[in-house]
């Protein structure tokens, strides 16, 4: 398979358009069985060999050491891939990022994201948390840096004092969540990139919704998978999707995505359909609850 493509950042580094999570589907094995997850380490090592070169990690997560033994035994060399992690509490920047170093065994992180704008209890103190980030950035211990669950507010305050603008910020988002097709296009106007998370939303919470007749015909008619049907419609956006499966079979799916090529008629009608309905996939009471994954 060839090579998945990539999307320039701001500061000129490539993130490749597909990124595999760690944070999700493993939480449950999580619960069941604490301790060392092997089995994290095994799909991270079928995505990896699959082609996948992209890895959504955390520190709130509790895995990135799991995500180095995996880049390790992949055999892949480090710079071919793209590995992202994120700091939990901001009061703990800049020194958060050794400590994700030494568990993730690596010199640096591709990107460093700060996890979530809500630790703050004030603007200022996002303001202070991000030049921490730029200089970690500077330091070399991350090629890029950005922010994740930012809203436009959280990131006018950073740009006010920001001498590097943030390269991303990881927002859940999906048909039923463009969030007034707002946010994305203000982002990108500031050349902020977009990583999505809960894209496959309509085929998971959203099963009964008014979507599940559309993606059911147009992957029909491409003969692919309704979330490969999904993926691309992100990646048509520019946006880069963040998805997972403990389910080798799935991650194939989700590769074909990335090839995919959709009509762009096929792309309005996914992104009209969706904004009849707005939920975050963890808020959802609209539709039948489905839990197959
Ligand atoms: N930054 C954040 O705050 C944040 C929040 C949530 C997730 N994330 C990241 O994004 C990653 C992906 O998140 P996600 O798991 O919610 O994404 P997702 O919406 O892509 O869902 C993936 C899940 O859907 C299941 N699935 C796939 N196809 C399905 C189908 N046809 N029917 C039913 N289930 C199906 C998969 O097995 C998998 O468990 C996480 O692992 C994490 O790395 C980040
Ligand atoms: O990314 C999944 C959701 C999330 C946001 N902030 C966190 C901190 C720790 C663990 C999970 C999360």
């Amino acid at each position: 398979m060839a090579p998945i493509p990539s999307l320039k950042l701001n500061d000129g580094n490539s993130i490749p358009l597909l990124g595999f999570g760690t944070g999700t589907a493993q939480s449950k094995r999580r619960q069941e069985k604490p301790g060392f997850n092997q089995d994290l380490v095994d799909i991270l090592e079928i995505a990896i060999k699959q082609g996948i070169r992209h890895i959504d990690g955390a520190e709130g997560y509790a895995n990135e050491e799991e995500i180095g033994v995996a880049i390790k035994e992949s055999g892949i060399p480090r710079e071919e891939l793209f590995i992202t992690t994120k700091v939990r509490d901001i009061r703990t920047l800049p020194g958060a990022i050794d400590v994700s170093l030494e568990k993730l065994q690596l010199e640096y992180v591709d990107l460093y994201l700060i996890h979530s704008p809500y630790g703050a209890k004030e603007l200022s103190e996002l303001q202070t948390a991000w030049l921490a980030m730029e200089s970690i950035q500077k330091s070399g211990k991350a090629k890029s840096i950005g922010v994740s669950n930012h809203l436009q507010p959280h990131i006018e305050a950073i740009l006010e004092v920001a001498t590097i603008v943030p390269a991303v910020n990881q927002i859940e988002f999906h048909p039923y969540l463009q969030r007034g097709n707002n946010l994305v296009p203000w982002l990108k106007e500031h050349g902020i990139e977009v990583t999505s998370y809960n894209g496959l939303t309509p085929l998971r919470k959203g099963l009964g919704g008014p979507l599940d007749g559309p993606l059911k015909e147009i992957a029909k008619k491409y003969g692919v998978s309704e979330n490969a049907v999904l993926i691309q419609w992100q990646i048509h956006q520019g946006i880069v999707p963040i998805t997972t499966s403990s389910k080798p079979e799935r991650l194939a799916e989700y590769l074909q995505g990335v090839e995919l090529k959709l009509e762009p008629e096929e792309v309005e009608e996914i992104t009209r359909v969706g904004l009849t309905h707005h939920f975050r996939a963890s808020q959802l009471t609209r539709f039948e609850p489905d839990d197959r994954s």
